[in-house]
């Protein structure tokens, strides 16, 4: 375990089991499920940052951005002034990977935004040319775990290359769909419409729930809760320029 500091840094980083060549990459620690990808990050063998501040992201090689509740992390990114950053880096290639509020703050559209108490439309660092809608598995599935076949893991350094590539297990907790793709976003994975979903107009047809666009990676679903890190392993290909 390394301990290094980046400047103006209260940041902790560790390795992971990549060596000195894993690519450092930093978890936004501003709200959220951020332990669970430090763990998912370094099971994939990257070493972690918490990154709070604009010259924390400055010491990293990617970024995840967790689940939690995107109109509390869009208001704290914009108070502790990562937003700005972020974008400018966002449109200069820098690698992203989001996961459920972290898909949101990559879209460059949603659908339903929260307004706050003062009127204010939540807001997204955008980057990623989809429409996203909140909250859009509705009451009957709020919640729920499947799994999903996961286009681009094929080629992982874990993947045995004579195997069939196993299922992911993905567990989406109030998730967001994406709506609608761009031409330059890939489709990753969807999800098929549920046999006994009662909502059956609302599951009626296939829902994308992650995608690519460049180096930036989204998932409408946690795979950090579930000991499944090839989602950060394809992550980490990307930033390394092997995926
Ligand atoms: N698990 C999650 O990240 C939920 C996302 C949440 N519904 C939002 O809009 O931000």
């Amino acid at each position: 375990m390394t301990e290094i500091t980046a400047p103006g840094s209260t940041g902790l980083v560790s390795a992971g089991s990549g060596g000195s060549a894993a690519p450092l990459v930093g978890v936004l620690a501003l709200q959220g499920g951020v332990r669970e990808h430090i763990r998912a990050l370094e099971a994939a063998g990257a070493r972690t940052m918490l990154v709070r501040r604009p010259a924390e992201l400055e010491a990293v090689d990617g970024l995840v951005l967790p689940g939690g509740e995107s109109t509390t992390i869009d208001k704290l990114m914009r108070l502790f002034g990562m937003a700005d950053p972020l974008k400018a880096k966002i449109a200069a290639g820098f690698p992203v990977y989001g996961s459920c509020a972290g898909l949101i703050l990559l879209a460059d559209r949603i659908t339903d935004p929260a307004v706050d108490a003062a009127g204010e439309p939540q807001q997204t660092l955008g980057g990623l040319d989809i429409v996203v809608r909140r909250n859009a598995f509705g009451r009957q599935r709020e919640s729920f775990e499947t799994e999903l076949a996961f286009e681009g893991l094929q080629a992982l350094p874990s993947q045995d290359p004579g195997q069939p590539v196993a299922g992911v297990h993905a567990v989406f907790i109030r998730a967001p769909w994406v709506e609608k793709v761009g031409s330059t976003v890939q489709v990753l994975a969807q999800v098929t419409p549920a046999e006994s979903a009662s909502e059956a107009e609302k599951d009626s047809v296939a829902r994308i729930v992650a995608v690519r666009s460049g180096k930036l990676l989204a998932t409408s679903f946690h795979p950090e809760v579930t000991g499944e890190s090839r989602i950060h392993e394809l992550f980490i290909q990307m930033i390394r320029g092997d995926a």
